[in-house]
Order: structure tokens, then C-alpha cells, then sequence
């Protein structure tokens, strides 16, 4: 009898992948030695790679399949891998990812999009004023980033116009970091919260995000603009997202389009929870399907503030950001 005749009658076999349906090593292309590169921004299934300080265009290799290829990848390309104009190169392999930020398109989008991968920062540009801040769409950003595992930076602009200390009462609790920013502020410390990080840059059309790259980097010619009336959209139409160098080789910002909804359908109460170590020590006795919110009669959250393990702002503040999210 052979033993493939056992394995049949066990049920456990059944999930696992055949051998044999599984390309054999010896028939895979070894891409070990292909240069990896860092995917830059996608127009139209074209990739931008920047690899060595090279700028090459790419297109995704038939064997990556549905694999998606996002900005912030890194990748293995083949090919011409010179970036002399009109040459194509082959991006073969995607290399494990850090993290990756997500967005549904809506609550009730049951896709999750990944946007960016491998930064470990997200910025979140919000105006003062012009328009105002929501702090729902805070909210819902911080905790699209936190369940990415991004550390979030809130940059407050038009500091011109009106003051930031409400804004910055409400997120000191959470700990999350703070600049503030007028058109003749100075930029080092926005300067030093970006060094050396890879950070994503999120915001509504008009807070003033491309002002703020343009400042940073010098000649990156982000489209400030006229939003369209009609559209809702600024001048330039792009959809996806660009990487851009900060001067000195300090970092990287990752500009993204205006973003005018952020749909959270994928994340979870526990993954939101367990980006801050005090309260996910504590929620670790709730019961099963806790949400951790205010309306969770058995929250250990509650017993953790009662007993002053946790203080009450942090609570409020957490529990405020995941039920306006
Ligand atoms: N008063 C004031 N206005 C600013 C400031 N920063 C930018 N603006 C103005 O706000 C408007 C929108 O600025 P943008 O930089 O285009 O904003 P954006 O967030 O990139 O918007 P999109 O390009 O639509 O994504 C422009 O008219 C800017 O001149 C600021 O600090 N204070
Ligand atoms: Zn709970």
C-alpha cells in the first residue's frame, strides 16, 4: 500500500497544498542576484524604480500574477535595468513587506487597498483653518495608521489663521506627536520628525499639503492648487501615490493624493488597541468581543480607570478616536 493511500482517508491533507502542484525549485528562475529597487510611483501599469539613484520604468512580470506592486515596494527587476529612455525593465519579485497602510473606499467596501508599503510614518496634514479640521477624519486616519503600525505625526498648517491648542488637547492624550505650521514657520521641526523615516503624507484636498512638500523639497514641483469645482479635485488628477527624497538623502516623504474618505471596514477594535502597550495590557482580561467602547459593560478599560491603573483622558481620548473613527 503506499502512503499517499493513507494520507487520502486523512482529513488534515486535505488543506495542505499538493507537492506536486507546486513549480520544483530546480524550474524556478533564481532572482537572488537581480538588483532590487524601490518602487517610486505607478501610472497607467507602468512603475517608476529607483534603483542606485538609476529612475527606471517597469511593468510588473507575468509570473507576480494578481500580486499587487504598490509604492514603497521593494522589488527585484530584470531586464534593462539601464533607465536609458524607452527601455522597459521586469519587476519579478516583491520583497516581504514591513508594513503596509490600507484603506477601504467606504465602510461598506469589503476590499482592502493597500496604498503604501514599508514606511513606519503617517503624517497626517490637517488645516487650522481653510478648511476646518475635522476630527473624525483624524480620527479615522490615526486609526487606519495605527493598524497599519505606523507611528502618526500631526501636522497642523495655517497656523495663520487660527489656533491649534484645541486640536492638540484633544491627541496629546494618545501621545501622538504634534508640528505646527504658518507659511513662515520655521521647518525644522517638522525637518527633524522626518529624518531618517519613511513617511506617508495623508490630508483633504486644500489643508495645504503640497505647499508643505514644495518646502521640504525644493523643486518637486507638487501642483498647488485651484481645486476644481466642479470635481472636487486638484489640478493634477494623479491617483497614485509618489515617493520623493528629502534633501540629504534624510528620509523620504510619500505625497498622496487628497484623500476624501478613508473606509476602515477591514480594521478590528483588538488591532487598534494593541498599538498602545498601557491599554492593550489592560484589555487583554476583557471579554470576547469586547469593542473597548464606552458602551462595553464589561470593558476592562473601565476597571483599569476605577482602580487609576489608567488615567481617564487616555481612556476618553482612545475611546473617542475609535467610536468617531
Ligand atoms: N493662510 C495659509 N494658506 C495656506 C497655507 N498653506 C497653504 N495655503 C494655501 O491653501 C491652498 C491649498 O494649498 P495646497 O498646498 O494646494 O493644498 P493641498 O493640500 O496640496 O491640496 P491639493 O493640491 O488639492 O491636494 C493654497 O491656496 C495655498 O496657498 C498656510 O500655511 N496658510
Ligand atoms: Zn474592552
Amino acid at each position: 500500500m503506499s502512503t499517499r493511500g493513507l494520507r487520502d482517508d486523512d482529513h488534515t491533507g486535505f488543506d495542505r497544498p499538493r507537492r506536486r502542484s507546486r513549480p520544483r525549485t530546480k524550474d524556478r528562475p533564481d532572482y537572488s542576484d537581480a538588483e532590487i529597487g524601490m518602487i517610486i510611483t505607478i501610472d497607467r501599469g507602468r512603475y517608476r524604480v529607483l534603483i542606485d539613484g538609476r529612475d527606471l520604468t517597469a511593468v510588473k512580470a507575468r509570473q507576480l500574477g494578481r500580486k499587487s506592486v504598490i509604492v514603497g515596494d521593494r522589488v527585484r527587476v530584470v531586464g534593462d535595468t539601464s533607465g536609458e529612455e524607452g527601455t522597459l525593465a521586469r519587476i519579478v519579485e516583491v520583497e516581504e513587506r514591513t508594513t503596509v497602510l490600507r484603506r477601504t473606499a467606504d465602510d461598506d467596501d469589503p476590499y482592502e487597498r493597500p496604498v503604501v508599503a514599508n514606511a513606519d510614518q503617517l503624517a497626517i496634514v490637517t488645516a487650522l483653518a481653510d478648511p476646518p479640521p475635522r476630527t473624525g477624519m483624524i480620527d479615522r486616519i490615526l486609526v487606519a495608521g495605527y493598524d497599519a503600525g505606523l507611528e502618526p505625526l500631526l501636522c497642523l498648517t495655517k497656523a495663520d489663521l487660527a489656533a491649534p491648542d484645541v486640536l492638540l488637547a484633544a491627541y496629546q492624550p494618545l501621545g501622538v506627536h504634534s508640528v505646527v505650521l504658518a507659511p513662515d514657520s520655521d521647518l525644522e521641526p517638522l525637518r527633524r520628525a522626518l529624518a531618517g523615516r519613511v513617511s506617508v503624507l495623508v490630508g483633504h484636498s486644500g489643508v495645504g499639503k503640497s505647499t508643505l512638500v514644495n518646502r521640504l523639497i525644493p523643486g518637486s514641483d507638487r501642483a498647488i492648487g485651484e481645486v476644481n469645482e466642479v470635481t472636487g479635485r486638484g489640478r493634477h488628477t494623479s491617483t497614485s501615490a509618489i515617493a520623493l527624497a528629502l534633501p540629504g538623502g534624510d528620509g523620504w516623504v510619500i505625497d498622496t493624493p487628497g484623500v476624501r474618505s478613508f473606509g476602515l471596514s477591514h480594521v478590528t477594535p483588538d488591532r487598534i488597541v494593541a498599538a498602545f502597550g498601557d491599554l492593550a495590557e489592560v484589555a487583554a482580561d476583557c471579554p470576547r468581543g469586547c469593542r473597548h467602547t464606552a458602551a462595553d459593560p464589561e470593558c476592562a478599560l473601565d476597571a483599569a480607570v476605577a482602580d487609576g491603573r489608567l488615567g481617564s483622558g487616555r481612556v476618553e481620548s482612545f475611546r473617542r478616536m475609535i467610536t468617531t473613527a
